[in-house]
């Protein structure tokens, strides 16, 4: 099939919840939906592995009211588990109302199918997610095998938490995964804002989380705005591509 005749998924914004005031989530996420967001990004990080950076936890699934919560607003619950046993959380998450379940790669290996069938038949998408030291060829067989992913999130910092530097260097591997698979949902996140969107937009992202960006913002429905703008340019002229 040419390029001209791809359908591109379409762009979709998932601010970071990390960046919100967490006593008032629901009026938060309310106010994000309003702003115009897709979709609402809840991290979830504990325990990721034993040498990793990401020592603090923010949303658990015995917490999961939080989830229960914001579900209340019919939300699109973008969930990213930075935890080392992701099959543990299936069942708590969806009980809790989450939309989409991403996992790491680094962690799972031989347990993927499996995972990726529990978190589909337990009515959530699958996603998984690669730190900046993964190559993209570890996750090939994610999205092409038979219980495949719907989402592959390309870190775009260190894990660990809001309002780091966006690192360019990952774009490469948005592009390689834009080109091999057209209609994939690919998502960045770390960084993201007005000043950094136009090269993620151009290396092919659809699904952008940005945290300080939009909370930090005087106007988050103009930055949401202003994303999405930037995805839509890209699409249109399918830069990625060239
Ligand atoms: O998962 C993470 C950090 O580990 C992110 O979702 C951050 O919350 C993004 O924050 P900004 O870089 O957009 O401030």
């Amino acid at each position: 099939m040419g390029h001209d005749a791809v359908a591109l998924p379409t762009p979709k914004i998932s601010p970071s919840m990390l960046s919100s005031d967490f006593a008032n989530l629901a009026s938060e996420a309310k106010f994000m939906e309003d702003c115009g967001a897709d979709w609402l990004h809840m991290d979830i990080m504990l325990f990721y592995s034993e040498n990793s950076k990401v020592k603090r936890f923010n949303i658990l699934p015995r917490e999961s009211k939080f989830l229960k919560l914001v579900r209340l607003l019919k939300a699109f619950l973008d969930c990213h588990l930075m935890v080392t046993n992701p099959a543990d959380y299936v069942m708590p998450f969806a009980k809790a109302g989450a939309s989409s379940f991403t996992f790491h790669a680094e962690v799972t290996k031989d347990s993927w199918p499996e995972l990726i069938k529990s978190i589909k038949s337990s009515g959530m998408q699958a996603g998984v997610a690669i730190k900046p030291g993964t190559p993209i060829e570890d996750i090939f067989p994610l999205v092409e095998g038979e219980d495949s992913v719907d989402m592959v999130l390309v870190m775009t910092v260190e894990p660990g938490f809001g309002g780091q530097s966006f690192m360019p260097d990952m774009m490469p591997k948005v592009k390689e995964l834009r080109r091999r698979y057209p209609n994939l949902d690919i998502q960045v996140d770390g960084g993201l804002a007005p000043s950094t969107i136009d090269q993620a937009a151009a290396a092919g992202a659809n699904v952008i989380v940005a945290g300080s960006a939009v909370f930090g913002a005087k106007d988050p429905a103009g930055v949401i705005k202003i994303l999405r703008n930037s995805i839509e340019r890209a699409q249109s002229s399918k830069i990625f591509f060239q």
